[in-house]
């Protein structure tokens, strides 16, 4: 049994779509193939054919896939892919935010949470998102940056520093996962459960009890969508409360998560900055990198702690581009040494005079200093 990216089935724009679409099935098992959505009828029909790696077609799986393609098409958005971003969007009168996931992922509850009146734009994955904002597709994407339980969302610092966009705010969202099966399906049919991987590592307690296998997909509602499409019996889901209703499946458990307090903090994106303002509590976001040397992490942190700015979060990450430094030591010659960036939190507006003292004292040694935002905290 493969598991497939959600765009594989729930397509309506992939079906309308004028090019045959391919996707990669992503198999936990020995087989590994290859969807193929194409269109015979420009307006009526489509042909969905799987392919094994030795390029069989398995003409039997026609009727059954391209029934559950559309059944599904016509309730639920297809999440943007790139190829989708060079298409213009008419309807200007909503703001319109991105989120990774499909329809029922806690990012889509976390951008109506930041933008109650939104219309949340799905999307295959963190990149599209901070492409569609880019790309003028959408207004603002939200996309999560970490939890409490799971911690930092990596990819996400990653894409921070590849792409231009700003931090205009944050919002924080209490995730409360439930176990998701279809109807008629018990706790001890369930063989193996999925979700994504951050909602698997906050309910490992819980799923190491059951005993089943943990299989990691793009989102929790992703999840729900597959195992309520492929009707499994012995397979259940990680999700939301909201994705339970939206995929018609019903709730074995609820608040499975490790802890109770379970927060995954969003960040919101935006092509331009905000004026950072004092009327309220401010954070700023910023990612530096530093010579190499005894104390130099200590002296950075230093030019917060002299001013009494306080640091809510710092998190260090390889740089992608040259990971490695190479450095003389005196007693030891030539040595290379792991470079790091890092990102750094504090609770100050860059519109107080302390915040921009700070980063001008950091820059007098800081390699490399950018400020990603400087926003209203969410206070909540
Ligand atoms: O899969 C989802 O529903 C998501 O919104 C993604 C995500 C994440 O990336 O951390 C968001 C909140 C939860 O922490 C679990 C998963």
């Amino acid at each position: 049994m493969a598991i497939y990216s959600r765009a594989s089935l729930n397509s309506p724009s992939q079906l309308r779509s004028p090019t045959p679409i391919s996707l990669t099935a992503q198999s936990p098992t020995s087989f590994h193939r290859t969807i193929r959505l194409q269109r015979k009828d420009p307006r009526f029909s489509i042909r969905v054919s799987i392919e094994d790696d030795n390029n069989c077609v398995d003409d039997n799986k026609h009727s059954s896939l391209a029934e559950l393609a559309s059944r599904d098409s016509r309730t639920h958005p297809r999440p943007l892919s790139t190829s989708d971003l060079s298409k213009s969007i008419r309807d200007r009168s909503r703001l319109r935010v991105a989120y990774q996931g499909v329809s029922g992922a806690y990012s889509e509850s976390a951008a109506q949470k930041a933008y109650p009146d939104c219309e949340a734009v799905p999307c295959e994955q963190f990149d599209v998102a901070f492409q569609a904002v880019e790309q003028w597709v959408v207004d603002r994407a939200v996309l999560p940056i970490e939890n409490s339980l799971g911690g930092s969302i990596h990819r996400n610092y990653d894409l921070l520093l590849r792409h231009r966009l700003h931090i205009v705010g944050e919002v924080k969202f209490a995730v409360r996962h439930c176990l998701l099966a279809n109807h008629g399906v018990q706790v001890e049919d369930l063989k193996r459960v999925l979700s994504h991987p951050q909602a698997l590592a906050q309910c490992e307690l819980t799923l190491t009890k059951l005993g089943v296998v943990r299989e990691a997909v793009d989102d929790t509602a992703g999840a729900a969508q597959y195992v309520s499409l492929h009707k499994l019996k012995d397979t259940g889901a990680v999700a939301s409360l909201g994705a339970a209703k939206i995929y018609d499946m019903n709730v074995l458990a609820k608040d499975i998560q490790d802890d109770s307090d379970n927060i995954t903090r969003f960040l919101i994106l935006a092509r331009e900055p905000i004026i950072p303002g004092t009327d309220r509590p401010f954070k700023t976001s910023i990612v530096f990198s530093l010579e190499e040397g005894p104390g130099v992490l200590f002296k950075a942190l230093a030019v917060f702690a002299m001013r009494n700015i306080n640091l809510t979060k710092i998190e260090s990450r390889p740089r992608r581009w040259q990971p490695l430094r190479q450095a003389v030591d005196s007693n030891n010659g030539s040595l290379k040494y792991f470079d790091y960036l890092f990102y750094v939190d504090f609770e100050a507006s860059m519109a107080d005079p302390n915040s921009q003292n700070a980063l001008k004292h950091l820059k007098e040694f800081a390699t490399f200093l950018r400020v990603l935002g400087s926003y209203p905290m969410d206070t909540d």
